[in-house]
């Protein structure tokens, strides 16, 4: 707008202390008032009014405006270059400074200054006159000033926040990737996990190759001075790598018989490839398979190696807790000797955790992830020829996927136990080569089995490898042999745990791993008996110790029988040397007819008159004896014809007759040479305990059995066996007939309709052929004898063991008995006992019971004993029994 060319008069003051201030003590005034070009001229301190003069065309107010009222602090003319001046009132709408009072106003026009307001900044109106427009304008850019600079500082400080809270991010992240040095390591650890043996291990140097398998490759490499093996895995094996490493890393992970983990490496490589190493600790003698191929070993290095392969298999399959720390159990998954490494002690350790599964019960962990094994197969991962039958079979209890992995393991580790036992030339006679190596089933199936080879050899023929001729016959080589076939175990469910394998091995130290030789002696066997012979006292003795661990107990308490050979017969010192671990041990005075094994006859037997069947044992599992007890009734399992076994009594019998047997301490005397020694497995069902456990076994009856076994055995005739049958029993009441009728066998199917299982067939042919046959000669005889049978007392019996026989004879009708009278009522005990509506109460006599170990470790045992008596009744077990009836 023009500036006006007329002179105005405008008021004028000035506020006496001449300063300009506002009321709140404020020092400053906005610069835009002291910019101001205020007219020279002196200004009255009383208002009044006044001409501009030349060029100041405009008048102005300072005013100070507070809560308290309005005073003016200077008025005057004013000059001005713009048209903010161009109103014609003198208003403000704020103050000079947003901290101040003070308010300044300019206007165009006579003493348009003497008015002055502060008004409120007037909305933006299009159209409205230029000097409201001019007011609200300046408001308005104001306010957008204010909202600008505020909203620039509020993204500064956004910003600046945004940048510090990257910057903490950064740090945190680099401080968590650092794991405290633990401090034995002189470095810092580079590796996850909770091994105390961590090491830094950017600066290692590979040196050479150790060896290779399926997914990768292992090197030697210098870490700071150590050897150490660097496992590397290519890209596409990261998996295993991941699994092998989080294994290893597992807490409570440190052990003798495992490798130690020092950590672990990600590299790219030259081709931008990338690959992965884990640092373990390097075993020098390489992996088992190549040493056994190229070493043989003695007795203490074998029980070395197999303490240190069964611990290292324990303390992977053990559940640990210490503190907070927790290590699951681990299943391995490919145990074989290719995973057994060898250190140079000659222990060995456990490697290879490629496949190994943390388990807990039901379910496992892979890849991370916590899965159901029902729901989730886990793959059927190994070694062909290390596979269990239940893994060939594809029947692996996932229920429990724990338990069948662990069994799994253990077949495995009974292979390799057998080749490393095998390997040992100190379970083989002296002068006697120790074998080549074998792997197992490599004699039945080569070196490179199908699946179908190994499923028909595993599962269908229940094969397992055999152990060499001339291999074992101490009390170890029992151990070893006995844990081999209980790892192996077609059911896996009866397979050992590992810790009882460790157990087992531990024990096998103080054994002897081949049998002593021995002058000729009748009383001594393979079995945990302790029988050695004084050579220069000349006489035999045998010990009373049951088990292994006791024989060693035995042995390691008395230090005054060592062995020592006789003069003429001393020992090179190399081969004193490696006898020493066997021929040190302290021996005992061995007494006659004494042991764990308490047929001697058995031993003063003489041979049989041929080759009796090779029986198999029910179970050896519970047995350190390296042959079944004849009165065991688990060597029974097969039937023997009656004939047979009546024959070699009798011949038994006639040699008898013509031998003295000694029953002095000298049984090196006529015995030794009179009665060659005789194989407990050979002869279990020769003579006449043979046909006495038989008896025993398939009637359920012993003091029965006993009793036919005795008249038997006192040479009784054909007919008093024929009476002793045809005596009736309290299950025939039926009235005697006057006329003697030919003997018959009724079984109790044939009497109460039901199926009865209990008398073989074999035994039940040939008795009655035996007592047809005599009851044709004898039968008025053997009809007399009845008589006197049934008059007889009955013999007295244990509580709850009752008379079940059945043989039944029937031999005609009469009025009964007092004791028929008597065995009606036991029958009628019996069956309410055993139908479940009486107590049972009367089958808890002590005497009864059959104890059932179990086979767990001594240790457990014992803690199970002490909560729980593991007693049975046999005769509750088995079902059959009630068919008799
Ligand atoms: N710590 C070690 N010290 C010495 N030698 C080792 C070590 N680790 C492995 N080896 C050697 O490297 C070979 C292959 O190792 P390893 O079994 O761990 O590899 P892999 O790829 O998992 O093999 P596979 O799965 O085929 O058994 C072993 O047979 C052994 O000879």
């Amino acid at each position: 707008s023009p500036v006006p060319n007329r002179q105005y008069s405008c008021m004028s003051f000035q506020e006496n202390d001449n300063s300009l201030h506002d009321d709140d003590g404020d020092q400053d005034l906005s610069g835009e008032v002291q910019e101001q070009q205020i007219e020279s001229t002196p200004v009255p301190t009383e208002s009044h009014k006044s001409t501009c003069q030349k060029g100041y065309t405009f008048c102005f107010t300072l005013w100070n405006q507070t809560a308290n009222g309005t005073r003016v602090i200077k008025q005057g003319c004013w000059e001005e270059n713009t048209d903010r001046c161009s109103q014609s009132e003198c208003t403000s709408s704020a103050p000079t400074t947003t901290t101040s009072s003070l308010y300044y106003c300019c206007c165009s026009g006579d003493l348009c200054n003497a008015q002055y307001a502060v008004v409120e900044p007037a909305p933006l109106e299009l159209g409205s006159n230029d000097a409201r427009n001019s007011i609200t304008n300046r408001a308005t850019a104001k306010q957008h000033q204010s909202f600008l600079a505020s909203t620039m500082l509020g993204l500064a400080g956004g910003l600046t926040a945004l940048m510090i809270g990257i910057f903490l991010a950064v740090q945190y992240c680099r401080t968590a990737k650092e794991k405290p040095e633990p401090e034995e390591s002189p470095l810092a650890p580079s590796g996850p996990g909770y091994s105390s043996n961590l090491r830094n291990v950017d600066n290692m140097n590979l040196i050479s190759m150790l060896g290779s398998g399926k997914y990768g490759t292992v090197m030697k490499g210098l870490l700071h001075d150590q050897e150490v093996a660097v496992k590397i895995y290519p890209e596409e094996h990261h998996q295993y790598y991941v699994n092998e490493r989080n294994i290893y890393a597992l807490p409570l992970m440190e052990c003798p018989a495992l490798l130690s983990y020092f950590g672990y490496d990600e590299r790219c490589t030259m081709d931008g490839r990338m690959e992965y190493q884990l640092v373990l600790s390097l075993a020098p003698l390489g992996c088992l398979q190549d040493w056994l191929i190229a070493n043989t070993l003695t007795f203490s290095q074998c029980c070395g190696m197999l303490r240190s392969i069964t611990r290292g298999i324990s303390h992977l399959h053990t559940e640990l807790r210490l503190g907070d720390q927790h290590k699951p159990c681990v299943a391995h998954r490919d145990i074989n000797t290719r995973n057994v490494l060898v250190q140079a002690d000659l222990s060995c350790c456990i490697a290879d955790f490629g496949f190994a599964l943390k388990v807990f019960g039901s379910k496992y962990e892979y890849k991370g992830e916590v899965a159901m094994a029902e729901t989730k197969s886990i793959n059927e991962v190994g070694t062909l020829r290390y596979m269990a039958p239940e893994l060939l079979e594809g029947a692996v209890n996932l229920r429990d996927c724990e338990t069948s992995l662990k069994q799994m393991d253990v077949y495995a580790l009974g292979l390799v136990l057998w080749e490393v036992a095998t390997r040992c030339s100190d379970f083989y006679a002296p002068g006697q080569t120790t074998p080549p190596y074998k792997a197992p089933y490599e004699q039945e199936v080569g070196s490179h089995p199908s699946f179908d080879q190994m499923q028909a050899l595993v599962v269908r023929h229940k094969a397992r490898p055999l152990f060499p001729a001339g291999w074992g016959g101490g009390a170890a080589a029992k151990v070893v042999r006995d844990t081999c076939e209980d790892c192996w175990d077609h059911d896996a469910d009866a397979r050992l745990t590992s810790l009882c394998a460790e157990e087992r091995m531990q024990e096998m130290s103080g054994l002897r791993p081949r049998a002593q030789a021995q002058p000729a002696s009748p009383l001594l066997n393979t079995n945990n008996l302790v029988a050695t012979t004084n050579v220069e006292q000349g006489f035999n003795v045998i010990t009373t110790t049951t088990t292994a661990a006791a024989v060693h107990h035995q042995m390691s308490s008395d230090t005054t029988g060592l062995i020592q050979p006789p003069p003429n017969q001393q020992l090179p010192l190399a081969a004193l040397e490696r006898e020493k671990n066997h021929l040190s041990y302290p021996q005992q005075q061995l007494q006659p007819y004494q042991g764990r094994n308490p047929c001697q006859e058995r031993n003063l037997a003489p041979l049989p008159l041929r080759t009796p069947p090779v029986l198999v044992e029910r179970s050896k599992k519970h047995s350190f004896q390296t042959q079944p007890q004849e009165n065991s009734l688990s060597c029974l399992e097969h039937d023997v014809s009656v004939e047979e076994l009546i024959a070699s009594h009798h011949h038994q019998q006639q040699q008898q007759k013509n031998t003295i047997v000694s029953s002095s301490g000298n049984t090196n005397s006529s015995l030794g040479q009179g009665f060659p020694k005789q194989q407990n497995t050979d002869h279990k069902l020769r003579g006449w305990h043979g046909v006495r456990a038989l008896i025993n076994k398939k009637l359920f009856r012993k003091e029965h059995a006993e009793e036919l076994c005795r008249q038997l055995q006192l040479g009784e005739e054909k007919s008093n066996l024929v009476t002793a049958l045809r005596r009736p029993n309290n299950l025939d009441l039926s009235p005697r007939l006057d006329k003697p009728t030919p003997v018959q066998l009724r079984s109790a199917e044939q009497r109460t309709g039901t199926p009865a299982h209990i008398v073989p067939r074999s035994l039940s042919s040939s008795l009655i052929k035996h007592i047809n046959g005599s009851t044709n000669n004898n039968s008025i005889q053997s009809h007399g004898s009845e008589l006197q049978t049934l008059t007889r007392p009955a013999p007295k019996r244990r509580p709850g063991h009752l008379r079940t026989n059945s043989l039944m004879v029937s031999t005609g009708q009469g009025p009964p008995t007092e004791q028929q009278m008597r065995r009606q009522h036991s029958l009628e005990v019996f069956r309410e006992v055993f139908s479940g509506r009486g107590s049972s109460e009367r089958l808890r006599d002590p005497s009864e019971r059959v104890k059932t170990p179990g086979d767990v470790p001594p240790s457990v045992r014992k803690a199970r004993a002490s909560k729980t008596l593991s007693l049975y009744d046999d005769r509750m077990m088995d079902s059959s029994l009630l068919n008799i009836l």
